[in-house]
């Protein structure tokens, strides 16, 4: 059952060339976390405005839980679309306490008991009495959640809610965001340009660029066999090559050598494509095929990310991102050997864009 169906949707905002979303299809399961993924300007935001009902499609059909909310002639307003808002900046009002920010708008009965009740799914319990500038960043998110769950909505849309929050806060309330919308069995899309937010929190990830979709799938599926050159480099990094599918249907040839993967997407032998590979699909080996010349590189403490100089079979130079165990000792201008894993790698259909 889908809480949240999108059919062709498409908005084009007065005065602009071109449409913010186009042809925009989607469906999100009860009980799910679906994040919008893309970098600025591919229509994330849009895209939520118009589940929520801040902007009115000029084509396509939105579903919530059954109920159509807008469609040709048929329209339901944002405050009866039953949709719980969690913003970037929060929008906590100053003036009211943790409590009064939870319950207000809410209209059900025993008030005082659903705001207790939400108050310890976001474990805040104790705080009642504090005023959001009492309240530490990630605490005060934490009342934006509960007020938007205080309803009950059939969906909560997020919008960047980790922007505000430092790195290591952040990744705390990736988990604890996750864990609350969970407990709750909310239904919820999340709009995020932080792929690392994407991975850890979501259900399914929908990728977007200039107002279409890229790529969906599960974290997994997005990380490890990107469909798109562009998915490959904007969630997480790549090296990208064009090859064509090799005669055992199990690598790719390409100009820095013939490349194993476990995916071929159903290429026929011969057929030309691109692969991606990792940094971590390079492995140091000193019986590895890939020469390359250590360019520069940087130590992370997870492992030593460097760029390697090597000559492809044409004579031309190739730069690849390798990441090489942080136990090496690296030189710059050190020349090492590589094999390729082949578990990171994924095919690329040489028909889709490429920028
Ligand atoms: N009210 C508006 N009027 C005109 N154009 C708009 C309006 N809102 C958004 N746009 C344009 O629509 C496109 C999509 O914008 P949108 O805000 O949905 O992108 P986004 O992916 O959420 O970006 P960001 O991450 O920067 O918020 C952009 O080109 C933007 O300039």
């Amino acid at each position: 059952m889908f809480d949240i169906e999108l059919l062709s949707v498409t908005k084009k905002y007065a005065g602009t060339e071109k449409a913010a979303v186009q042809g925009l299809c989607l469906s999100v399961e009860k009980g799910q976390i679906l994040t919008l993924l893309g970098p600025s300007g591919c229509g994330k935001t849009t895209t939520l405005r118009l589940i929520a009902g801040f902007e009115r499609p000029d084509q396509g059909k939105i579903t919530l839980r059954d109920r159509v909310v807008s469609h040709r002639d048929s329209w339901i307003p944002p405050e009866k679309r039953d949709i719980g808002m969690v913003f970037q900046d929060y929008a906590l009002f100053p003036h009211l306490n943790v409590i009064d920010n939870v319950g207000f708008g809410y209209r059900g009965t025993d008030k005082k008991g659903r705001v207790q009740e939400v108050l310890q799914v976001v474990n805040l319990q104790g705080f009642e009495k504090r005023f959001p500038h009492e309240l530490s960043g990630g605490q005060q998110q934490r009342v934006a959640l509960a007020r938007a769950l205080a309803r009950k909505p059939v969906v909560i849309l997020l919008d960047e809610p980790f922007s505000n929050l430092d790195a290591e806060l952040r990744v705390q309330m990736r988990v604890e965001v996750k864990e609350i919308i969970k407990d709750a069995g909310a239904t919820a899309v999340f709009v995020t340009h932080d792929q690392k937010d994407a991975l850890a929190i979501s259900d399914r990830i929908v990728v977007m660029k200039d107002g279409v979709i890229q790529q969906s799938g599960t974290p997994r599926e997005i990380y490890q066999y990107p469909e798109t050159p562009f998915v490959a480099t904007f969630v997480g990094q790549s090296n990208l090559l064009p090859g064509q599918i090799g005669d055992d249907g199990q690598s790719v040839i390409t100009e820095i050598g013939q490349v194993p993967c476990n995916h071929t997407h159903n290429l026929a032998r011969g057929e030309k494509c691109y692969i991606s590979i990792r940094p971590d699909s390079l492995e140091v080996d000193p019986e590895g095929s890939i020469v390359g010349k250590v360019k520069q590189w940087t130590y992370t403490g997870e492992s030593i990310d460097a760029v390697v100089d090597t000559v492809t079979q044409k004579g031309t130079n190739q730069e690849l991102l390798v990441h090489i165990h942080p136990e090496k000792i690296v030189q710059q201008g050190e020349i090492l050997r590589f094999k390729v894993l082949p578990n990171f790698v994924a095919v690329l259909r040489s028909d889709r864009e490429f920028s």
